[in-house]
């Protein structure tokens, strides 16, 4: 379940920022300017879709797309769990390009660190340089900063090449309790690079180390380490303006707490927010700090405000680490957890998609009110009748049924459909279909249209389409259907005022469509034959309304039709 954000009961008033200070935040370089602003202005709709969808639409007029782009200035990690590694498979994971510019490589496991190797600073400088001033970066994220030198370096680059946000998380140990940057470091950090960050992400003991060793132990020791941070925050770039810097704290490691609670600080809106989710139980929290960090540097870079970038960035992290609690890799107190498992869902639900079997429409019953009235018949006796008798698909065709009605009646029949393993699809209501979890929708030419169906029932349920000309065939493919429904074949009372194809009209349908076709429209014991006779391949059976439950019995019209049909078919192979 996704963690809910809250606004702390215990949140100190707010101090309130002067609107010449807004101004002055607002009207800073574009580039570092990107500010807490939920439900912004300026965010408008663009953005809703963005968001939407998992991605900034920004074209640049030629149909050439420009993707969310962070780059990622870190360290390596060999173990593939933390640093670079984890940065790009969480940008990866959330729809943002990844550019690295590596600043030290380690040798790590699941034990430890065993070594590091900075990258000299004048080679950071030049990779710098090459991405900067080339590839489009949106946000800048930084992790492993190993030397004052490097941070010195990183950030007169960002002032020659700035960026539209930084997300700085101040790796200083690793939590195996290795030295990742000099002590020194911390200087550089805080004088320099806070000042130009819009967020830092220190963890409780990055953030006591930040504040000179305070201790911190509790949630409420959390909230005064954010706003002491956010305090430190600008000092020497934009002194002028001391409201700007984000503090997120994290609480991975306050171990008393069953939740994973973070306290993000505000420094605009100069208010707290608690964000919390449950503690996963697992050993595999190596590199959640990096994976955050990134997450949120992806989700601003795609357009989400400061706040919808972190939630979403936590709610990423507790699922990555809730589906890989019980994954094993390597043999230390601290593995790599999995990035992917929502990509991997999405591919399982594409690719375990239930298979449309098309002789399933050899003998399709469609259920009509008026004849189970007049029958004194409940739908599910009849529905079960028709399958006892041999039909290979069902729909329910209630066109006046109270949607309450409709739904108890589609559910008791679905799980009737269920237990013979027959396809059940529901006439026109999608809402019905899913509130059943129906197999499918059959809509016609002016119900919901194909595309919209499939949008809303997802790619693994069955959709057929009723069609009367080669045209419509042809869209039905195109649009994604599974099947066509093509009629009327002879005269009916089932349908009013239906033109009438007849085999002729049939079979051109039939011999265009690209999909699999059932004849529907007066077809009963006296003419089904003559369908199958047509031994058109692609049509695969006959739907049938009265000849089936405008009958005294259903089942053994049922048996006497698939019986007609089964001969035919075989034969006509
Ligand atoms: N066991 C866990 N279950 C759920 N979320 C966790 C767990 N451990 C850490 N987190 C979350 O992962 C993110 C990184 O936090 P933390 O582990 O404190 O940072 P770091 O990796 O820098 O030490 C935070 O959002 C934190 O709440
Ligand atoms: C190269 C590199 N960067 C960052 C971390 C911190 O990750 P964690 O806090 O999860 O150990 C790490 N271990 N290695
Ligand atoms: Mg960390």
């Amino acid at each position: 379940m996704a963690p809910a954000a809250f606004y702390s009961p215990s949140s100190p008033t707010r101090l309130g920022v002067s609107s010449e200070a807004r101004e002055l935040c607002s009207s800073r370089a574009p580039a570092t300017c990107w500010r807490l602003k939920p439900g912004s202005a300026g965010a408008g709709g663009l953005r809703a879709l963005a968001a939407a969808t998992g991605e900034m639409a920004q074209n640049d007029g030629l149909g050439r797309r420009k993707v969310p782009h962070v780059l990622t200035v870190a360290g390596s990690d060999s173990g593939a769990g933390a640093g670079i590694q984890a940065d790009l498979k969480a940008c990866g994971a959330l729809g943002a390009y990844c550019s690295t510019v590596i600043t030290a490589v380690t040798a790590q496991n699941t034990v430890g660190v065993q070594g590091v190797h900075p990258v000299p600073e004048d080679f950071v400088a030049e990779q710098l340089r090459s991405v900067l001033s080339d590839m489009g970066v949106d946000v800048v994220k930084t992790g492993m900063l190993p030397s004052d030198g490097v941070i010195k370096v990183l950030c007169g680059k960002l002032q020659e090449f700035p960026v539209r946000a930084i997300v700085v998380d101040p790796v200083m140990v690793s939590t195996s309790g290795d030295v990742l940057a000099a002590p020194s470091t911390i200087n550089g950090l805080r004088d320099q690079l806070f000042p130009m960050a819009d967020i830092v992400t220190p963890n409780l003991k990055e953030a006591s180390t930040i504040l000179g060793g305070l201790r911190l132990e509790t949630i409420a020791d959390m909230y005064s380490a954010a706003r002491s941070i956010h305090k430190l925050g600008p000092r020497s770039v934009f002194y002028f303006f001391p409201f700007c810097i984000n503090v997120l704290v994290k609480g991975g490691h306050l171990s008393d707490s069953s939740d994973a609670v973070d306290i993000l600080f505000d420094g605009i809106g100069e208010q707290f927010h608690e964000l919390r989710g449950p503690r996963v139980k697992t050993r595999n929290t190596h590199g959640t700090g990096c994976t955050l960090a990134s997450c949120i540097a992806a989700e601003l870079a795609k357009g989400s405000s400061m706040l919808q970038a972190v939630q979403a960035a936590k709610d990423f992290v507790e699922n990555a680490l809730f589906h890989s609690k019980d994954v094993l890799i390597g043999s230390g107190p601290q593995g790599p957890f999995d990035h992917f498992v929502k990509i991997k869902d999405h591919i399982r639900s594409v690719t375990e998609k239930q298979q449309f079997r098309s002789d399933d429409l050899l003998l399709y019953a469609i259920t009509d009110p008026r004849m189970n009235k007049r029958w004194g018949r409940s739908i599910t006796d009849a529905v079960k009748s028709a399958i006892e008798g041999g039909a290979t698909m069902i729909q329910l065709r209630e066109k006046d049924a109270e949607t309450r009605d409709f739904i108890e009646a589609a559910t008791a029949c679905m799980e009737i459909c269920r237990s013979y393993g027959v396809p059940l699809l529901i006439n026109d209501r999608v809402d019905v279909a899913l509130a059943c979890d129906a197999d499918g929708v059959h809509v016609g030419q002016s119900d919901m249209p194909v595309p919209v169906v499939r949008s809303v029932l997802g790619p693994g349920k069955i959709i057929g389409v009723s069609c009367k000309t080669p045209a419509q065939a042809e869209q039905a493919f195109i649009d994604g259907a599974d099947y066509i429904g093509c009629g009327g074949v002879f005269p009916t009372n089932t349908k009013a005022n239906n033109p009438v194809l007849g085999l002729e009209g049939l079979k051109t349908v039939c011999l265009a469509s690209k999909l699999p076709v059932v004849a529907i429209g007066g077809i009963g014991a006296g003419n089904a034959s003559s369908i199958m006779q047509l031994g058109i391949p692609n049509l695969k059976g006959v739907a049938v309304v009265s000849a089936l439950f405008d009958r005294e019995s259903i089942l053994n019209e049922a048996q006497s039709l698939k019986s007609q049909l089964t001969s035919v078919s075989s034969y006509a192979m």
